[in-house]
């Protein structure tokens, strides 16, 4: 088995090395990379949708999220710097927008926020970034440095992770409002847009890419892309996971939480 077989996902079509893919075909291989490695299929994701976390956890999520909310547009404005398109360039800079909003109060980051301040976290602290999980301002960081330092095309290949967030919103939505008396429909506001947000923009990412990468090492690197996407995502659950979850503080556990990071208030009856 080569290298290149090694990271191909077992779900993946076979097709020959080097052989240049059709555009279907690679678009294929890209919905095969994220059924295999996109976050919905984190165990963290399980406990979360399914009403199994407790608030304090659910805190620690929604907390270290805001950390990828707050840098998205830091990310589309290192991406939008390196397009010399102009056509290209109006169409990417709505992303910006669309976190950041056209006033204070307005779009994703404030939406974040009201779901924090729901959850009964300090905005002070959402903002500030103290509590923060180490891991997760690594994953973050990593994402930006890969977008800054990559080719223009693997930059919006790594965005492609939003092909697959519509079905995993779905579920959360549905499964929080179901399962936490803490949790209403206001707070989750934020999801609402994203779900015209995200197809709108993962289809353009998708043809961008189908049209761009001409060659197979170029159509590699796409899928390259992808996966370290997805692998950012991942390793922000499985920090939460380590932290709050498998290791909750307790008599006869490890303390895993990090120095300095977020510690949920004790759990009634506790
Ligand atoms: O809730 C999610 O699971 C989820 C996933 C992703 C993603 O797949 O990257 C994004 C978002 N949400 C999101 O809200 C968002 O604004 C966003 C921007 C991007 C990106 O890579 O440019 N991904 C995502």
């Amino acid at each position: 088995m080569n290298a290149h077989a090694i990271e191909t996902a077992p779900s993946e079509p076979r097709i020959a090395d080097d052989a240049l893919l059709t555009p279907a075909q690679l678009e294929a291989r890209l919905r095969a990379i994220g059924a295999e490695r996109y976050h919905d299929k984190h165990p963290f994701h399980a406990l979360l949708h399914s009403g199994r976390l407790n608030r304090g956890q659910v805190q620690a999520w929604a907390l270290n999220r805001f950390e990828y909310q707050r840098c998205i547009p830091l990310k589309d404005a290192a991406l939008l710097a390196r397009i010399e398109d102009p056509d290209l360039r109006r169409i990417w800079r709505q992303r910006i927008v669309d976190h950041d909003g056209e006033r204070a109060g307005d779009g994703g980051i404030a939406r974040w926020l009201h779901l924090t301040d729901a959850l009964g976290l300090d905005r002070d602290l959402v903002e500030s970034g103290r509590g923060l999980l180490p891991a997760t301002r690594f994953a973050v960081q990593a994402y930006i440095h890969f977008v800054r330092e990559r080719s223009l095309l693997e930059a919006i290949a790594s965005s492609l992770t939003e092909l697959f967030a519509p079905n995993i919103i779905g579920q959360r939505v549905a499964g929080m409002l179901a399962h936490y008396d803490f949790v209403s429909k206001p707070a989750l506001a934020y999801f609402d847009s994203r779900l015209h947000q995200a197809p709108q923009d993962a289809h353009f990412a998708l043809d961008y890419v189908k049209q761009h990468a001409r060659s197979r090492e170029q159509q590699d690197a796409v899928c390259a892309a992808l996966r370290f996407k997805c692998e950012v995502l991942w390793s922000m659950l499985d920090a939460l996971y380590l932290a709050y979850v498998g290791n909750a503080p307790g008599e006869d556990r490890i303390d895993m939480i990090p120095p300095g990071a977020f510690r949920p208030d004790p759990e009634p009856g506790a």
